[in-house]
């Protein structure tokens, strides 16, 4: 177990500034996720964490005590990468066995090829093959011990590395797209068994992803990276539903959300034709940014679409149906507003006896939503909270 401090991490590579300013606190037991689109400086924090590489300046603590200085090896960190980097030569329980090994050489006797079992090791063998065999068993790959890497799938594989890991006991459990070399069944799995890993032992998970899936299913708490900077460190349903910025909505959930360009003027709000009345938040003439998450949209009268009730008042737009992508139990609806940025609705399939055929969606069709589901964002980005709107009126335009 162990809590993690960032206090203001910053680092540079040739003048680019990749990290300007982590604050961070991960609590003892719990599962966070850094998730940010590629380049966003994701592992280069974890190396930093890991002492793999150093910050320019800022500071790292574990619990309460600064690590910045300790080499990776006192730092009672464990780390699993993409790639496995098992040794191919050995056998499953001599990959696993390395760490506690290593830990147990002296220095002198720590050269590449391993001198792995020398006598030093004699009293420490037995402990180590039942250390091994206990997290073995615990990833179910007890049965694979002696075999090669090269003679197990990539799923084995990672378990493997997982294990290498474990064995140590470590305090803090670093991953670094650890799933990214195996295929999306595969991955769902491997994901269920880490999450199972997790809630059994009391470890600090740190895991990184550029797959928000990853993260928002498997964390207790997800840290959004964009730009070498944190955007909003939240449990996985606050960052969906209530985003701090625009940048945050934007980059959870699939399809994007929508978003709609709009002006306040004299306490009335237009979008896409719709006229609220606004209440709350600051006031003023301004523009501002609509936004609606595509499941919230409702559409009418279409064959093989299931039509939730919705709740309160509400609005509704005319859209020119684009295309349609049916998933089987969802159909993804693409559509254009006069004027307006494209809008996606994602609705659930309706396909009964009575309807097993493709979707019909009329080629002009209406949407609809509750008024409480729109997200209000200003023109710098922020999150305008705080703000009621009124009983919509019908679309103007199509
Ligand atoms: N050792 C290095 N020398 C120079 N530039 C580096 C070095 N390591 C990382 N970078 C740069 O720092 C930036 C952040 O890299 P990093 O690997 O941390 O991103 P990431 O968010 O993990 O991306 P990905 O998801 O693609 O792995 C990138 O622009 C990368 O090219």
């Amino acid at each position: 177990m162990a809590r993690l401090e960032l206090k203001d991490i910053r680092k540079s590579f040739g003048g680019t500034d990749v990290l300007r300013g982590i604050d961070l606190d991960v609590e003892d037991g719990e599962f966070m996720s850094l998730v940010g689109a590629s380049g966003c400086g994701k592992s280069t924090l974890l190396r930093i964490i890991s002492g793999l590489e150093n910050a320019d300046s800022g500071q790292i603590l574990l619990d309460g005590r600064p690590v910045g200085d300790d080499p990776p090896s006192g730092r009672n960190v464990a780390m699993v990468f993409q790639d496995y980097a098992l040794y191919p030569h050995m056998s499953v329980a001599q990959n696993m066995a390395m760490p506690l090994v290593m830990a147990r050489l002296p220095i002198y006797a720590r050269l590449p090829g391993g001198r792995l079992f020398t006598p030093h090791l004699r009293g420490s063998r037995a402990d180590i093959a039942l250390q091994v065999e206990k997290v073995a068993g615990q990833l179910r790959i007890d049965h694979l011990l002696s075999r090669r890497p090269a003679q197990l799938s990539g799923g084995q594989r990672q378990r493997v590395a997982l294990g290498r890991a474990l064995v140590r006991n470590p305090s803090l459990f670093l991953m670094d797209e650890p799933l990214s070399n195996l295929d999306a069944k595969l991955r769902v799995e491997v994901r269920k068994e880490i999450v199972e890993l997790h809630r059994k032992s009391d470890l600090t998970f740190v895991y990184v992803t550029h797959d928000q899936t990853e993260a928002m299913t498997m964390s207790d708490r997800v840290a959004l990276l964009r730009h070498g900077r944190l955007l909003q460190v939240a449990m996985p349903g606050s960052l969906y539903f209530d985003p701090a910025t625009i940048d945050v909505a934007r980059f959870i959930g699939s399809p994007e959300i929508n978003l709609f360009p709009a002006r306040r003027k004299d306490g009335t709000l237009s979008f896409a034709g719709v006229r609220l009345s606004l209440s709350g938040g600051p006031m003023g003439d301004s523009d501002l940014m609509v936004a609606i998450r595509p499941e919230a949209l409702v559409v009418k009268g279409a064959a093989g679409v299931a039509s939730s009730p919705l709740e309160g008042p509400q609005f509704s737009i005319g859209v020119t149906r684009e295309a349609i992508e049916d998933l089987g139990a969802e159909i993804v609806i693409h559509g254009r507003i006069a004027r307006m940025p494209d809008i996606a609705l994602r609705i659930r399939a309706q396909k009964s006896l009575h309807h097993a055929g493709p979707v019909a969606v009329p080629a002009q069709f209406d949407v609809r939503a509750s008024l409480s589901s729109l997200l209000f964002f200003g023109a710098d980005g922020q999150r305008i909270n705080g703000v009621t709107a009124g009983v919509a009126q019908k679309a103007l335009a199509r």
